[in-house]
This record gives C-alpha cells, sequence and structure tokens, in this order.
C-alpha cells in the first residue's frame, strides 16, 4: 500500500489532521510554557486512499495522478492572473498620468460579459474578483 506524508493542510477547515493556522508539523522542540498535558503535533502518516477519498487504490492513483495536474495548472492560472494585474496596472498608470480615472466601468463590463459567456453566471463572479484584484475595490 502506498504511504505518503500528511498532508499539511486538509480538505476543510477543521478536518483530522489540520493543524490550524499557524502551526506547523515539524514543530521543533518543545516550548518551555507548554502546558504539562499539551501534545506537540506529530507526524502523522496517512494512506493514499485516505488522503483522496477514493475506495479503491486504483481511483486513489487516478485522482493523486489527476491533483498533480491540478496543482500544475494552478501555478500556472495564478502566474497568468499575476501577470495580468501588471499588464493591467500599466493601462491604469498610463490613464492616470494623463489626467484620466483608474477605473473604466464600459471596459470591466465587456471583461464581465466575457468571463460570463464563456463560464456562465460564476463567471461573472470570477471576473469581479479578478478586477479586484487587478484594480482594486472600488
Ligand atoms: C486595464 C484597464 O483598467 C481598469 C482595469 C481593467 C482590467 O483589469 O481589465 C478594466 C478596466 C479598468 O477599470 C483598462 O481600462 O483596460
Amino acid at each position: 500500500m502506498v504511504v505518503l506524508l500528511e498532508q499539511l493542510t486538509s480538505d476543510f477547515p477543521g478536518a483530522p489532521g489540520r493543524q490550524g493556522p499557524g502551526r506547523s508539523a515539524f514543530p521543533g522542540p518543545c516550548r518551555s510554557g507548554a502546558p504539562p498535558h499539551h501534545q506537540e503535533p506529530q507526524m502523522t502518516t496517512k494512506t493514499l486512499t485516505e488522503q483522496t477519498g477514493a475506495r479503491t487504490e486504483e481511483a486513489a492513483s487516478l485522482i493523486g495522478d489527476a491533483r498533480e495536474r491540478i496543482d500544475a495548472l494552478d501555478d500556472r492560472i495564478i502566474g497568468l492572473i499575476q501577470e495580468r494585474m501588471a499588464v493591467s496596472a500599466v493601462i491604469q498608470e498610463a490613464r492616470i498620468t494623463s489626467g484620466g480615472r483608474r477605473v473604466n466601468l464600459a471596459r470591466e463590463m465587456d471583461v464581465l460579459a466575457h468571463y460570463r459567456d464563456a463560464l456562465g453566471k460564476p463567471g461573472t463572479a470570477l471576473a469581479m474578483t479578478m478586477l479586484e484584484l487587478c484594480r482594486g475595490r472600488v
């Protein structure tokens, strides 16, 4: 059976194995001020099946591989969003320097429509979050 290190964070807050904010799975030496029965988090192991929620090794393996692809995609998406933020900042600075306003609502409506047409209603919410990342809250 394949055994992997327990993930530092789990699927949802309060999930078994979740250490809480700011806690490390590698806590180092005990602090002297700790209460008598205080237990530092232990490094535990979870099977791949436990990590994925799958009921068979085959499904767990598939999910593990697909999650690696999702992590790689998320890295690329985050990189693209950061690139978009930089390009958007160039536009906003040029407009402000020229005497104009940071925000151009007509253009934002076009961006929102583009995402809604491609992704449906959640696309609008996604685009609104992205616009907030790019120009701050209005
Ligand atoms: C980048 C621009 O400036 C602002 C930021 C936008 C964006 O990040 O897409 C869109 C409209 C403006 O509020 C722009 O006018 O194109």
